[in-house]
């Protein structure tokens, strides 16, 4: 009979991890989800339950630990590429690790106008990720971010579409836009990368044309953000952008005899656009098997 096992991989999704760093007083907070994922030979555990190349899941969580206490995390793509390149390099029918790490960012607490040494608040949804992919002594690093959300309230156009028997949304020159941004870049090489310099970079260029751009629609601000961010940062070799429409309708205070000058909006959650695309380098290096996977 022809069947055979296909493509397979398997790790441990989500382990939170949060450590305290003391330094004095002052607490250093950092708080990550962690996720591996390995791939190799494991025919047999699938087709006879021979586990002897399986490293438990519960293992790789172990792991997650024991390395953060080992050395401090640092920068999340570091951390990534020190997990991956452990399982590869230790397990010999593993030849490839994919880490996948989302950080949530906590603020200090402002006492009396001073940050607080160790009480903190939650940032928000914003999370700074990376996911790396291992295969012998090779390593590509894909970085983005999630739930950055924006929204502009002037500079945002959407005419000139398409009407047929099924439209009805009306042209407009002066609307709300606003999104949620789902960003994933991927570097060129993995190495010598000021991580944080260029996620920090990365974010206030998106944000800075994002606000600035004049938009006449929501995939030209996509391209716009893309386009500014590989002009400005010599290491992305590649955008992509995920983008949803966060619709503001006006509301229609006719019947209550009052005018609505884009003033009073109904801010819909679902359903919305999505729009999603990406800016490339010409020259840019090949993606190698981390981009498909690694983006959403
Ligand atoms: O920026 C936009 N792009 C679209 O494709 C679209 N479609 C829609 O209904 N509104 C919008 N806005």
């Amino acid at each position: 009979m022809g069947i055979s096992l296909g493509p397979n991989q398997y790790g441990k999704a989500e382990v939170r991890l949060v450590t305290v760093r003391r330094e004095g007083a002052v607490h250093h907070l950092r708080d990550l989800t962690v996720s591996s994922a390995l791939r190799g030979d494991l025919t047999e555990t699938h087709l006879t339950g021979d586990n002897s190349a399986v490293l438990a899941t519960d293992t790789q969580k172990n792991t997650v630990y024991a390395f953060a206490k080992r050395q401090d995390v640092g920068e999340i793509e570091d951390f990534a590429l020190r997990l991956g390149r452990h399982f590869v390099r230790t397990q010999e029918k593993i030849t490839s690790a994919r880490i996948t790490i989302a950080e949530h960012g906590w603020d200090r607490i402002p006492v009396d106008g001073v940050p607080h040494d160790h009480a903190f608040s939650r940032s928000g949804d914003e999370r700074r990720t990376t996911t790396v992919t291992v295969q012998a002594d090779r390593a590509w690093v894909v970085s983005g971010v999630d739930g950055l959300v924006v929204l502009k309230s002037a500079g945002s156009e959407f005419h000139g579409f398409p009407r047929d028997e099924y439209t009805t949304l009306a042209e407009t020159d002066d609307r709300i836009l606003a999104t949620a941004v789902t960003a994933r870049w991927r570097y060129q090489g993995d190495s010598g990368i000021d991580w944080a310099k260029s996620h920090r970079e990365i974010k206030a260029t998106m944000l800075e044309t994002f606000a600035t751009k004049h938009s006449l629609s929501l995939q030209q601000t996509l391209y716009a953000m893309g386009e500014a961010v590989l002009r400005a940062r010599p290491e992305v070799a590649e955008v992509r952008l995920s983008l949803p429409n966060k619709h503001h309708f006006l509301v229609d205070l006719s019947p209550f005899g009052l005018e609505n000058h884009n003033e009073v909006f109904y801010a819909a959650d679902r359903p919305y656009g999505l729009i999603e695309g990406s800016a490339v380098r010409d020259e840019a290096e090949e993606p190698g098997p981390a981009w498909t996977d690694a983006v959403l």
